[in-house]
């Protein structure tokens, strides 16, 4: 039997979106690893999921799942790219997204860009400061990082140069990330500007990470960097990003559709 699903991508950080509005899909772990699989599957960043709303005056359940099959609480450019998805299927240009981190609002402006209210950050998500915790990392680190929770654990080092990378992995699994962490390193180019790549936890170097961006801006704010309202270059392209003063990080971005396929998940991974 065949499934269908959407392509999408925001800024390059692509996903594959089944919707299972109508009936539950059978997507274990280790069938969403085989389907993101470039090579052997469909191929993406994240899988994300649809299902109806539980949530009061939410539209749309969305849940994110990385290659690896391990499920995140948030997804900054998936969520652009499912406001979309409801819009151009629904009209409606201001669909509410229910979340595993929070119910949130998006907007879909007239010129195709889309905003997305990423919630209030969780500022005592990592139990100690991670500077104070540098060495014991066990690893050739320099700067001076801080951590951020969009609803997906980030910590972000701030850097002259993007050396520090090939550390995305090492860091990700460093057992002071309980839950593991997604890594980003900033470079701050001016007060309005942050170049940003990011090691995402599951999925490895992205062209894109619109959670990371939020994380790298609000981390940025705290150390007195960047103003509240900057942008955020990633290999992919651009994102705005506004931590508002009552304490909401607004993303703003685009969202594509690549195509639609069709796939007999019988064929995957149990
Ligand atoms: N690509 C994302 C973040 C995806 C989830 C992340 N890898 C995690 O495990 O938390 C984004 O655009 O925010």
């Amino acid at each position: 039997m065949q499934t269908s699903f959407y392509k999408m991508h925001g800024l390059g950080n692509d996903f594959v979106i089944f919707d299972e509005r109508a009936g539950h899909l059978s997507l274990t772990p280790a069938r969403i690893a085989a389907l993101a699989d470039r090579r052997r599957g469909v191929g993406c960043d994240q899988l994300v999921t649809l299902r109806p709303a539980c949530a009061e005056g939410a539209d749309v359940f969305v849940r994110f799942f990385n290659p690896d099959g391990s499920e995140a609480g948030a997804c900054g450019n998936a969520s652009r790219c499912v406001a979309d998805l409801v819009f151009w299927q629904t009209g409606n240009r201001t669909p509410v997204l229910q979340t595993r981190a929070g119910t949130l609002p998006a907007r879909v402006e007239q010129d195709g860009l889309v905003t997305v209210d990423m919630g209030t950050p969780k500022l005592d998500w990592q139990a100690v400061p991670l500077a104070a915790e540098m060495d014991t990392l066990h690893l050739p680190l320099a700067g001076d990082p801080a951590a951020a929770s969009m609803g997906n654990p980030h910590a972000t080092f701030f850097v002259k140069d993007f050396s520090m990378l090939s550390h995305g992995s090492a860091l990700e699994h460093d057992p002071l990330f309980p839950d593991r962490a997604n890594i980003g390193f900033a470079r701050i180019d001016s007060p309005e500007r942050i170049r940003l790549k990011v090691h995402e936890r599951g999925a490895g170097v992205t062209e894109a990470c619109g959670s990371g961006a939020c994380a790298a801006v609000v981390n940025a704010v705290r150390r007195g960097l960047v103003a509240r309202r900057c942008t955020v270059e990633l290999d992919g392209g651009i994102l705005e990003i506004e931590w508002a003063e009552n304490g909401h990080v607004l993303m703003t971005g685009p969202a594509a559709m690549a195509f639609e396929g069709r796939v007999d998940l019988a064929t995957y991974a149990p």
